[in-house]
Formats: C-alpha cells, structure tokens, sequence
C-alpha cells in the first residue's frame, strides 16, 4: 500500500480518487462549520452585550386585527412569546446612536411630538437618561433580519393620574419585548378624530413577538374611551395604575400648583362646603379617584379578565414584585426581577440600575417624586370618609383590598 500523502498535497497518481473526494469533503465540511461557529458566536455576543437592557426596532402581527394571537390569553393565562422573539432580540444590539432623545416637558411627561416627531416615537419617555441608540441595526444583521413594523397598542397604560404610569411604562421598557411609545398620544381623549393610521404612526416599530404599548392616564376618566378602545380591538389589554385616591389627590393638586403657584388652597378646593363637610367631587383632583364608578364604564366594554390593576404603592414598595405581575398579565417571560433596581436614598424612590437604552442608573424626573404641601389634618379625614364607601366597592369589583382604609 502507498504511504499516505502529505497533508494538503495533491493526489497523487497511486492514492485512489474516492480518498481524494472524501478529504476535499471533508475539508468543505469544517470550513462550513467554522463559518457557522464564527457566525454564531458574533450573534451570541451581540446579545450578551444588550443584555437585559433593550434598545431599538421591532415587528409585528397586525394591529387591529381580530385576536391578535399572541395576546389571546387572559389574565391569568401567560402565553408564552414565540421563540423567534429570541432571534429578534439580536436586533436590539447597543450602542447605536439613537437619532433623537426626547426632551421632558416640565410636568415631567416626555415633550410632545414635534421635540420628539411620531416617526421617532419609542424612545425612553422621560428618561433623561442621555441614553442613545438608534432604530438602524448594524450591517450583518440588518441584511439577516427584517426591521419591523408599526402595530397599534396591543396593551395601554390607561390610567390613573398621578398613580406611579410613568414608573410602570419606564421599568417595562427595560423589558426586551415590549416597546413603547415615550409620550402621551392622547389618542383617545384628544385625537380620536386624527384616526388609527395616524395613532398607529406614533408607535415604534415591533418585531414579531414584541408588543406595543402606551400610556395616556386621562383615559381612565374619559366616558368615550372605552368604547373606542374597544372599536379598536376587544382584545387590548388594559393597565391601571391605582393609589391612595387621597394621596392621589394631594398628588394632583401639588402638579398643578407647581404651575400655577397662585391657585386657591387644596382645604378650600375639595370642599363645595367645608363647614357641612361636603366634598367638591365635580373637582377632578377628586373625581378622578372615584375608581369604580369609571371602572363600570370600562366593564361594560371590557371583560374583567383583560383589565390589570397595579397598586401604585407597591410599585413604590416592590417595584420587582408588581412587575411580576404585570409581565404575566401581558404574557412575557419574567425577565424584569429584583436586580433591575436599587432603592435611590436621595430620591426616596426606587430606580432602574439601567435605563432602557443607556445602560446607565435612571430615577425618573424631579416632577415624580416630589414633596406634597402639608394639608390640614381633618381635611385629610374628611376625605378619607368620602372615599371609604368607593374604595370598598372597588374592592370588591377588582377582587383585591388595596388597603388605603387602615
Ligand atoms: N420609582 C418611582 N420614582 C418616582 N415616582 C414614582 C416611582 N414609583 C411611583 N412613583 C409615583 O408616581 C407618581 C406620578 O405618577 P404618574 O407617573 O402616573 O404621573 S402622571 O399622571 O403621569 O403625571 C409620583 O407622585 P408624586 O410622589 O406625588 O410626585 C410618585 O409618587
């Protein structure tokens, strides 16, 4: 038998031309494999990089349409996210620049559409974060994936004021799957009229897998939004946010004072009478915490199952545990967990250890948080009995005791 030929040699003559086909194959087989582990790893560590933290681009299934598969489970029926929600991630790969950040209005909502244009919408709403990514994917994998698509909101922050929307809607965006709109749309309330492609132009672009999300708090008050809502789709998920209606009220009220320093006192606001003790409830600082009767406008739309209510105070408490919670309620893998935050001492509040796109720590603005106006102590106890026999049914409607009745 001929010795072997060296490595790499041609064959020869004497060598049979099946050995000389298998080591040509052979050879093409390792380039093959080497190629795909090369390939392989540079997407692994794209996403090691993102690590929890998201940036940009998304797709989707069509908004609007009839049951919108993915989110067709109910409440307490988690489904689960298509596995090509893991190959979309490799999308959201930072640090690209992000083309616009959104400036912060100084009630601490994100500025409205011409600082941050509809087409540039999901961005880190008031974030102040500094934070930068853009939507444009680098080179490789932009020619390997699909950049997505614009989907009407499959879930929406509805309500309510000054409950803790903007700490819910910042700490979901952390989450790789949902993107989210920074601004307040206001469709609902204030732009119905402008139509769903326009409303639909405001959202950021999804990936398949990833859900669309918004929040506009007035909505939870408004008489006409359910029902557009759910002329939109029935099947839309809806968060609310809900606190204390007194603290909330207090909340409300140091807002508005903030802007107009020279409105009468809160004592003298929330009373029609403050002798007889008769509470102004045509005032919105108090009407708006008469969480049942708006809820009975939204169950005549809605089924309860697709309704979520976060408690504001444990957002503040145990921000992780709420938003454990949530991320069930929309289906999502629990990725968001306790060591995404860390309790800010000088803030008082807990904050994201990295903001959606910067990487970076991120306490919301200095108009969430900020310190109440000292209010007359009967006053607060007259208020608390307004409110008792409202909270118990809205206990009682929602299945849970928020406890703002001692
Ligand atoms: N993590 C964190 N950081 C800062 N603030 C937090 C946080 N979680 C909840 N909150 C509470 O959110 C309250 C503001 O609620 P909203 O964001 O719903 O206000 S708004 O309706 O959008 O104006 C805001 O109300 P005020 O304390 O009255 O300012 C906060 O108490």
């Amino acid at each position: 038998m001929a010795p072997p030929a060296p490595a790499g040699s041609h064959p020869t003559s004497t060598e049979p031309l099946s050995r000389s086909v298998f080591r040509k194959f052979l050879l093409m087989l390792c380039s093959l494999l080497t190629s795909l582990y090369v390939f392989y790893c540079l997407a692994e560590r794209c996403q090691t990089l993102s690590g929890p933290v998201v940036g940009r681009s998304g797709g989707g299934k069509e908004a609007g349409a009839s049951g919108r598969g993915v989110l067709a489970g109910g409440a307490g029926e988690p489904v689960a996210w298509p596995a090509v929600a893991r190959r979309k991630r490799l999308l959201q790969v930072q640090p690209w620049p992000r083309r616009r950040p959104p400036a912060l209005r100084d009630d601490g909502e994100v500025a409205a559409w011409e600082e941050e244009p509809p087409g540039l919408a999901g961005s880190p709403g008031g974030s102040g974060a500094g934070s930068s990514v853009s939507e444009t994917p680098p080179g490789t994998l932009a020619l390997l994936l699909d950049e997505g698509s614009k989907q009407l909101p499959q879930a929406i922050i509805i309500g309510v004021k000054k409950g803790g929307t903007r700490a819910l809607l910042e700490f979901l965006r952390v989450h790789p799957d949902v993107r989210a709109v920074g601004a307040e749309p206001h469709f609902f309330d204030r732009s119905y009229d402008k139509g769903l492609a326009w409303y639909r132009d405001l959202m950021p672009r999804t990936l398949e897998g990833q859900i669309t999300m918004e929040k506009t708090p007035s909505y939870f008050v408004t008489r006409e939004a359910p029902a557009r809502i759910s002329a939109m789709s029935k099947d839309t998920k809806l968060l609310v946010v809900v606190r204390d209606p007194v603290t909330r009220a207090v909340s409300d009220y140091t807002q508005t004072l903030s802007k107009r320093p020279d409105i009468p006192s809160f004592e003298s606001l929330a009373f029609r009478n403050r002798t007889a003790g008769l509470v102004d409830r045509a005032w919105s600082a108090i009407q708006i915490g008469l969480y049942a009767e708006h809820l009975e406008r939204w169950l005549r739309h809605f089924p309860a199952h697709q309704l979520l209510f976060v408690s504001g105070e444990r957002l503040v408490r145990d921000p992780a545990g709420e938003l454990g919670r949530v991320q069930d309620f929309l289906g999502l893998k629990r990725i968001i967990s306790d060591k995404h935050f860390y309790f800010n001492q000088t803030k008082g509040f807990p904050c994201l250890k990295k903001a959606e796109g910067s990487g970076r720590p991120h306490c919301l603005g200095k108009t969430k948080g900020r310190p109440h106006p000292e209010i007359d102590g009967q006053v607060l106890r007259r208020l608390r009995d307004f409110y008792r026999p409202f909270n118990r049914k809205f206990y009682q409607m929602t299945g849970h005791d928020f406890g703002w009745d001692g």
